[in-house]
Parts: structure tokens; C-alpha cells; sequence
């Protein structure tokens, strides 16, 4: 029963966090299989539990904020799967200096749909290190709902932020 990692890109750099990620749990002995993108992804249920990572580009858009396969997808392939109480981990890439008041608000939507789908959300961190104004991947205790990532501004701290959050969901149970 593996865990599956799934993500969506425009200029690639959601794809190289997500490889981060996989690379991070193969590394730490975990059962997950390689890199997906969502829209090719097949047999989502079999998965025993799911990572999923967005970019966002539809800046300051209420719904469809990533720009990529994942708004067609959430809104037309997600409401038909079984997904009840799956374990659920999310990621995203946004830019957290130029796009500020929207920072990685995609993720919040992908958080927003899967747990409406009636997943089990984990892996909520802390917003310590980034300097944004606002996100709506932001919970209401103020974490935000998964793993943020920049490869705009702190591309260096994406390795070691995927290594301790794959430690995090290990822990977490996502793996179990
Ligand atoms: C036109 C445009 C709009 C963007 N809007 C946002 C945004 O609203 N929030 C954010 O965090 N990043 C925003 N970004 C930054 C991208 O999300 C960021 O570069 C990301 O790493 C791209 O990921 P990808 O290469 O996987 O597509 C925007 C970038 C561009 C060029």
C-alpha cells in the first residue's frame, strides 16, 4: 500500500519539490511510489495514502488558482473518486515576495477540496522562516495547511524543509 505523490506545473518547479519529497521518503526507507502528475495519474484510490503539490498562478482567484491540470481535475475527476478518510498531505510553490497577499493560496484550495472529499488532512506546519502578508493556505490557528515552498526566493531551504515534513508525516502516520 503505497503512498502517492501527485503534482501539476507550469514552469517546472513544482515537479522538482514534489522529486524532493519522493526523493526525502525513499531516502527514509518509506513506501511511496515515483512522481505523478495529476492529470496522468491512474487508480488514485489503491493509493493507502496521498501527497499533493500545486503552484499558483491564478493570483488572488477564489477557485482554479493554480493554473495548471489540478482546476479541471479537483472539480471534475476528485468529486467522482472514493477518497473517504484517505490520508492526505499537501504541498505548494508559490513566491512569496512578489505575490505576497496570495501566497500559495493554491494549495489552500487543493486543502479545501480533498478534505471536502473526505480526506484526513495532515502534515499542517508552522509559518516561522517565511515572510508573506497573507495566504489562504493558511488554517485558522495560523499554520499553514501543508508544506509551503519557494523556488523563487529560498530555493535552498526546499530540501531540507521536504526531508523534516516527510519525518513530520512519518510520525503523523501517513506512511503506516
Ligand atoms: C503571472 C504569475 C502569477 C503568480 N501568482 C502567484 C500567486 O498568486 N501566489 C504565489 O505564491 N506565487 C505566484 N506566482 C509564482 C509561482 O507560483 C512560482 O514561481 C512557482 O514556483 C511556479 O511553479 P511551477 O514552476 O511549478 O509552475 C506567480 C507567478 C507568475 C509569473
Amino acid at each position: 500500500m503505497k503512498v502517492g505523490v501527485l503534482f501539476s506545473t507550469s514552469t517546472g518547479n513544482c515537479e522538482t519539490v514534489g522529486g524532493y519529497i519522493v526523493q526525502a521518503a525513499k531516502a527514509a526507507g518509506l513506501d511511496v511510489d515515483d512522481l505523478k502528475e495529476v492529470s496522468e495519474a491512474r487508480e488514485i484510490e489503491k493509493y493507502s495514502g496521498l501527497i499533493v503539490g500545486a503552484p499558483t498562478w491564478n493570483t488572488g482567484a477564489d477557485s482554479e488558482r493554480s493554473g495548471t491540470s489540478w482546476d479541471e481535475w479537483l472539480y471534475s475527476d476528485l468529486p467522482s473518486l472514493n477518497l473517504k478518510d484517505k490520508k492526505v498531505a499537501v504541498f505548494g510553490v508559490g513566491d512569496q515576495i512578489s505575490y505576497g497577499d496570495n501566497f500559495c493560496d493554491a494549495a489552500g484550495e487543493l486543502y479545501d477540496q480533498f478534505l471536502k472529499a473526505g480526506c484526513k488532512m495532515l502534515g499542517f506546519t508552522s509559518t516561522d522562516g517565511y515572510d508573506h502578508d497573507d495566504s489562504k493556505a493558511l488554517l485558522p490557528d495560523g499554520r499553514f495547511c501543508g508544506l509551503m515552498l519557494d523556488e523563487d526566493n529560498q530555493s535552498e531551504e526546499s530540501e531540507g524543509r521536504a526531508n523534516k515534513w516527510i519525518e513530520q508525516l512519518k510520525g503523523e502516520g501517513l506512511f503506516a
